[in-house]
């Protein structure tokens, strides 16, 4: 499989490369050159696998020509075999028609381990054998970070920086990153919000004196195996609510359109998804976009859902360029003039498509708490807030009342236990695994929302690994 930039000027890679290389030179995304089709029989013939197998079946097309089959289903082994729980993602039930999709059995205790054990694995897979140091920069708003710094901490090879908002994420996802002490693993507190570090991180994949110096690659959903290994889960759900012979519809928490962008490409392969539900909290750019066609930064306001606070979705322009006729030039401008405004307008006809496969909503602080409440009053689980906002959403859906709404529960709720407390007086206590988190020592550095700072530390500091 090739894939391609949204922005059209980049050499095409392979799964290899475009996973290595994280963000394209031309500052697009990669994406397939044509998505895998599943026939129903196909489908229907992945029913009963294991978490595992299912994961190599539905990734085997995307990575052909990079994996062979025993390198794939050894590197689904070793990602999927230490979560907390058999079936990985189990489904848990809420009434007749609604079901919890948990994402958070893995070390981390949130949705991007799912991805990041499986990209850890194959950074190391991709690099064995040869000479080559990567240097992995990436910006999270609370669990990538945590995820990305777990899967590769300690690895031969590989430094990786991470930004994250200082004073913006809970005390359970810093720790969960600052107290990994191994000398591999850079945490920057950065004194600005999520966009800032998002837009830093890119800035560093352009900046030609740093990517002279350094072999980068990525982490966040910028990068595309990231998503790969998130379509598997909605397979996982449909299934055994009955797909392929009956759709599923899904509520999915939404920041940076990463994890909705991988069921819109289950979708895309066959699988039969009646809507995909985005659900924002206040920061509400995507509601907009796909409401009313104004795709238009707004100031960021700090909620009780920190990892959704995001206003600049880069996933977003994977969408726009694959329903938008895939053409790069014309990405590449609409992105040029989104950068310089801060605003774009989407037009009539690409809207309805958007129309054809979402929804949206929009859920504030007191929706997201009644819908804590109502998890813990009518079903008996304790949800996390951002799960919330995509329960609260799911409640608001009017599509075929026969068809199952699973909403993504994309974190635990002990990793926000304050806000999960103050909701329905619950204070969820951190599974054993995670360990003596708040005994550790944190080690972290505070740095200003300067970009010549930050490119200077993470020079400095990958330089000297280099030169040890
Ligand atoms: C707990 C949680 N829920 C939802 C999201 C939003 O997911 P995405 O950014 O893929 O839209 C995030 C962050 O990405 C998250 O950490
Ligand atoms: N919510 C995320 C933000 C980064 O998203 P990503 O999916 O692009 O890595 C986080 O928790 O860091």
């Amino acid at each position: 499989m090739q894939y391609i930039s949204t922005r059209g000027a980049a050499a095409a890679q392979d799964f290899r490369g475009a996973t290595l290389a994280g963000l394209a030179s031309d500052g697009g995304l990669y994406l397939p050159e044509s998505w895998p089709q599943f026939s129903k029989a196909e489908i229907a013939a992945m029913a009963g696998l294991d978490y595992a197998s299912l994961a190599v079946r539905i990734m085997r097309p995307f990575v052909t020509g990079s994996l062979s089959d025993e390198e794939l289903t050894e590197l689904c082994q070793q990602a999927y075999g230490g979560f907390a729980h058999k079936a990985v993602t189990p489904l848990a039930q809420l009434d007749e028609r609604h079901w919890l999709l948990e994402l958070f059995h893995g070390p981390t205790l949130a949705f991007k381990d799912v991805a990041l054990q499986f990209l850890g694995q194959s950074f190391a897979h991709f690099l064995e054998g040869h000479d080559r140091a990567l240097t992995i920069v990436g910006a999270t708003s609370g669990d990538t970070g945590s995820a990305a710094i777990h899967a590769v901490a300690g690895r031969e090879g590989i430094e990786i920086f991470m930004l994250h908002p200082h004073g913006r994420i809970s005390d359970v996802q810093r720790r969960q990153m600052t107290t990994v002490l191994s000398p591999n693993v850079h945490n920057i507190a950065i004194e600005g919000n999520f966009d800032d570090a998002q837009a830093m991180v890119k800035r560093m994949f352009g900046d030609s004196a740093l990517t002279d110096t350094l072999d980068l690659s990525a982490v966040n959903s910028i990068n595309w195996a990231r998503l790969m290994a998130q379509i598997v889960y909605y397979f996982a759900a449909a299934l055994q609510l009955g797909a392929p012979h009956r759709p599923v519809a899904f509520s999915v928490p939404t920041g940076n359109f990463g994890d909705v962008f991988a069921g819109y490409v289950a979708s895309r392969m066959g699988l039969p998804v009646e809507r995909l539900i985005v659900a924002t909290n206040i920061n509400d750019i995507l509601h907009r976009a796909l409401s009313s066609g104004d795709y238009s930064r707004a100031e960021l306001s700090p909620t009780a859902t920190p990892s959704m606070d995001i206003q600049v979705s880069s996933n977003f322009e994977r969408l726009l360029f694959d329903l938008g006729g895939r053409d790069g030039a014309a990405m590449a401008e609409t992105m040029r003039s989104f950068d310089a405004s801060g605003a774009l307008q989407i037009d009539e006809t690409l809207r309805a498509a958007i129309g054809e496969r979402f929804v949206s909503e929009r859920v504030d602080g007191d929706a997201m708490s009644r819908a804590i409440r109502w998890a813990y009053e009518e079903a008996r689980q304790v949800i996390d807030p951002h799960t919330a906002i995509g329960l609260a959403a799911a409640h608001r859906y009017d599509g075929d009342p026969a068809v199952p709404v699973v909403t993504l529960a994309t974190a635990h709720p002990a990793k926000f236990d304050d806000a999960v407390e103050r909701a329905c007086g619950i204070r969820p206590a951190l599974p054993t695994r995670v360990g003596d988190l708040f005994d550790r020592q944190e080690q972290s550095t505070v740095l200003p929302n300067d970009y010549e700072a930050v490119r200077q530390f993470v020079i400095e500091n990958a330089m000297a690994k280099a030169n040890a």
